[in-house]
């Protein structure tokens, strides 16, 4: 079969007449509604449950070996080769299985809010609150632009078509398959929303580089005066809780392009954690969540429809996915200047990186590469508590190319416009994951807000013992004990062994990038 077939196979499917363009919200909330896929809840959001894939799945994520993408792609663990021919029999298969279908729902959109570089996407769904998921995440068009429309990319869902390992060559029902030649995303077997919007994350991972754009697995948002700040971090360390501060406008939760014009947003929507969520803490993300917006797992009362966001009885890892416009403060087109400030989260099970230091340009390069964070409950199939893990650019899932081509990228980027880096942990303080605790919300607010403001530009600092960063001595608002980890242990002998213990990981982890990295190595890592 050659690719031919595929666009004609996909052209014939939605041809159909059970096919559904570019339903409204309104129209996507009752069709999920009354096929029994979704509740309504007291807040007009609705709320779907995904089965057993409550998070994203990595072992079934597969990148098509093609001549196209074959020698660029970073081959291993996380861009796992699937033959053409599997795709291929397989996508017969899942086009076949749609057309059995009473209806199907086709979201198209853009991905990336620079008109210069922006994807053009289309969304075939199996499930109409999938589609919902699609409109709320995705750039809308405009009746203009959707008159003009035509997918450079095209997702095919269908969550219900399980593969047969034995017969169709995946390791199990579950299949993630990105076709770089024949620009297609074929998900089954999964119901989790999450992997479309990463899928696409994914793509853009491998096409900006090329037109010289670094893709970021940030968050960003840009302050009264165009100030705008970054904040990298693997899933669960804060980034969209963390962007959305009512004193600055929120560019993106999640997914990000720094181009020579500045940043720009791949998405339209946010897709934001709601455990524990309370209006008091994260206010932006509660009142957020309104008519259409999409409830993942979240629990509700069969009666009154009010959310339960304490329940973590689904999972660990419940979603509200809702457009950026129900942010009250945003910039819109999501489109901002070059950065000044970039934070690196990390939440560290270990509780032994400082909850905020500033670092000098090898120790960004380091920290970058490195990516050192923890895998959090719920995030990824199979974790259920913090699993510390080195996930370079903070986002390793995501990069379909080698990490050193995003890390020069940034390198050379942080030094043209002079932006400050901030390494910040998010995760434990006092004591390793199960001793310790998690760092208060309101303190990395207050430490944010003040790196953000310039206000550790000229502090005091004391230099970490173990990993040579500076951590600033006095931040207002903060109790200092909580600044310098070693301080925040009461057992200090406890600290020292898992301090070495962590500063023995990264120097193992570096190795992998070789002695090219020498130089970032010896003046960005941990003191000898
Ligand atoms: N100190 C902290 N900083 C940031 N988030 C925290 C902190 N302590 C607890 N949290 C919680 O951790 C979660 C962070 O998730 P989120 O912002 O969605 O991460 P990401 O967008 O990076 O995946 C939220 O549920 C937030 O309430
Ligand atoms: C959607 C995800 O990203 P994040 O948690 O970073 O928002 C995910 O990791 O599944
Ligand atoms: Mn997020």
């Amino acid at each position: 079969m050659n690719s031919i077939d595929t666009v004609s196979e996909l052209n014939e499917l939605l041809a159909g007449n059970n096919v559904n363009i570019q339903l409204s919200v309104p129209q996507l909330v009752e069709k999920a509604t009354s096929r029994g896929e979704a509740v309504l809840t007291s807040t007009g959001a609705v709320k779907a449950e995904t089965g057993k894939y409550t998070g994203r799945s990595p072992q079934d994520k597969y990148i098509v070996e093609e001549p196209v993408s074959k020698d660029k792609i970073d081959w291993g663990s996380v861009n796992q080769p699937i033959s053409s021919e599997i795709f291929d029999s397989l996508y017969t298969k899942v086009i076949e299985y749609l057309k059995q279908q009473d209806e199907l729902f086709v979201f198209k959109g853009f991905a990336g809010a620079d008109h210069d570089s922006r994807l053009s996407i289309q969304v075939v769904n199996e499930y109409a609150w999938h589609n919902l998921f699609a409109h709320q995440l995705f750039i809308r068009p405009t009746e203009k632009e959707l008159e003009y429309h035509a997918a450079d990319f095209t997702i095919v869902s269908a969550p219900n078509f399980k593969a047969d390992p034995a017969v169709d060559g995946t390791q199990s029902e579950t299949f993630i398959i990105v076709s770089m030649e024949k620009r297609i995303v074929l998900i089954g077997g999964t119901e989790y929303a999450g992997e479309m919007k990463k899928s696409i994350f994914s793509i853009m991972n491998y096409l900006l580089p090329e037109q010289n754009i670094l893709p970021m697995h940030c968050s960003a948002n840009v302050g009264e005066q165009g100030d705008v700040s970054l904040f990298f971090g693997l899933s669960g360390t804060g980034k969209t809780t963390l962007s959305a501060d009512a004193g600055r406008k929120l560019i993106g939760d999640d997914e990000h392009g720094w181009s020579d014009n500045g940043v720009f947003n791949i998405e339209g929507g946010c897709y934001a954690k709601c455990i524990n969520l309370t209006r008091e803490n994260e206010p932006q993300i509660f009142d957020a969540i309104t008519f259409g917006t999409v409830l993942e797992n979240v629990v509700i009362d069969a009666e009154t429809r009010v959310a339960n966001y304490d329940d973590n009885s689904l999972t660990e890892n419940t979603r509200a996915a809702y457009p950026i416009q129900n942010i009250e403060n945003i910039v819109d087109p999501s489109v901002a200047g070059h950065p000044n400030t970039i934070i690196f989260l990390t939440a560290d099970a270990f509780g032994v990186l400082p909850p905020i230091s500033k670092l000098t340009k090898e120790q960004a390069m380091y920290h970058f590469l490195s990516g050192f964070t923890s895998k959090l409950a719920g995030t990824e199939r199979g974790i259920t508590s913090p699993q510390p893990a080195f996930s370079t650019c903070f986002g390793s899932p995501f990069l379909p190319l080698h990490a050193t081509v995003y890390a020069e990228m940034l390198g050379k980027k942080i030094d043209e416009h002079g932006a400050q880096v901030f390494l910040v942990n998010t995760g434990w303080t006092g004591g390793e994951y199960g001793v310790g605790s998690r760092m208060k919300l309101s303190y990395t607010r207050t430490m944010v807000r003040a790196a953000i403001e310039g206000k550790l530009n000229n502090v005091e600092t004391e230099t970490d013992s173990v990993f040579g960063l500076e951590i600033p001595k006095q931040i207002e608002g903060v109790p200092t004990e909580v600044l310098v980890p070693r301080n925040a242990w009461e057992d200090k002998a406890a600290y020292d062994i898992k301090a070495a213990e962590l500063a023995k990981a990264f120097r193992e982890n570096f190795k992998k990038f070789g002695t090219v990295s020498d130089d970032i190595s010896l003046k960005g890592g941990p003191l000898a």
